[in-house]
């Protein structure tokens, strides 16, 4: 509850109350509706470089209590796609439960079965303290994780360490690998909107990316996902997604039609 800075899914009403911009009007996730969004030819393809990170890297990999936390060396960039340079800081993930799907974002109000989050900051804003504060001085690379018909090797690395994060607030490292392998395979159709981290402080200062192509895991990976963490209390990590917030007036470019 309010009061000690802490916060969960289940008092997400009160956020405003603690964390002012939670209450803002540029606030996500949001309901991509396709039909609203303004085409823009000037959003050039996502290039990325840097992500396939050889296996004598070491990685934090984090259970926060809120989700799980791959921490990023900030050598990972996006090569194109913003006008500003971004480094990477983390990535982490959004799901459901085995009742029902968890992004964040919807398409035309459909909830897809989870949400991959890689979060950069722009290092011309100084530190990331003060990047997380400017307004264009954070990115989110997001894209929706879809049950498929089989395994998704990429994510392999990652699930397999999830039994060893699984109580709130533990820590493991683990080997490098391929980073670029858990986004889409195409990163030149996406929408493009500012919002704000979906979570407290909600800082309104994210440049969204919400790629068109989704990624395919199979059921018994999403499910993975679903039933391995927990958060506060020993409870299951489950549906760590906030609802969508209204738009106010916002415009959502597309690149593609
Ligand atoms: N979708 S999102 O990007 O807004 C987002 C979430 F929805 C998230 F739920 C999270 S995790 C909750 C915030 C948090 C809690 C603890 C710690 C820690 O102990 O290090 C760190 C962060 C989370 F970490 C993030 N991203 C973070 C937002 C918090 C701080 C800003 C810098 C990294 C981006
Ligand atoms: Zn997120």
């Amino acid at each position: 509850g309010p009061g000690h800075g802490h916060w969960s899914y289940a008092d997400k009403d009160e956020w405003p109350l603690e964390f002012p911009d939670c209450g803002g009007q540029m606030q996500s996730p949001i309901n991509i509706d396709t039909n609203s969004t303004i085409f823009s030819h000037e959003l050039q393809p996502v290039v990325l470089a840097g992500y396939n990170l050889d296996p004598s890297e070491r990685l934090s990999l984090m259970n926060n209590g809120h989700t799980v936390v791959l921490r990023l060396p900030g050598s990972l960039t996006i090569a194109s796609g913003y006008p500003q340079e971004y480094r990477a800081m983390q990535l982490h993930l959004h799901w459901g439960s085995p009742e029902g799907p968890g992004s964040e974002h919807t398409v035309d109000g459909r909830r897809y079965d989870g949400e991959i989050h890689v979060v950069y900051y722009n290092p011309s804003s100084g530190s990331i303290k003060e990047a997380m504060r400017q307004p264009g001085g954070l990115a989110v690379l997001a894209a929706f994780l879809q049950v498929g018909p089989e395994d998704n090797v990429h994510y392999q690395p990652l699930l397999e360490q999830l039994h060893k994060v699984q109580e709130e607030g533990t820590e493991r490292t683990v080997a490098g690998f391929n980073i670029e392998g858990l986004l889409p395979t195409n990163l030149s159709r996406y929408y493009r909107y500012s919002g704000s981290l979906t979570t407290p402080p909600c800082y309104q200062t994210v440049n969204w990316t919400v790629f068109n192509q989704t990624v395919l895991l199979s059921k018994e990976q999403i499910s993975l996902l679903e039933t391995t963490l927990q958060g506060d209390d020993d409870k299951d990590l489950q549906n760590n997604f906030r609802l969508t917030q209204s738009l106010h007036g916002r415009k959502v470019l597309a690149n593609f039609q």
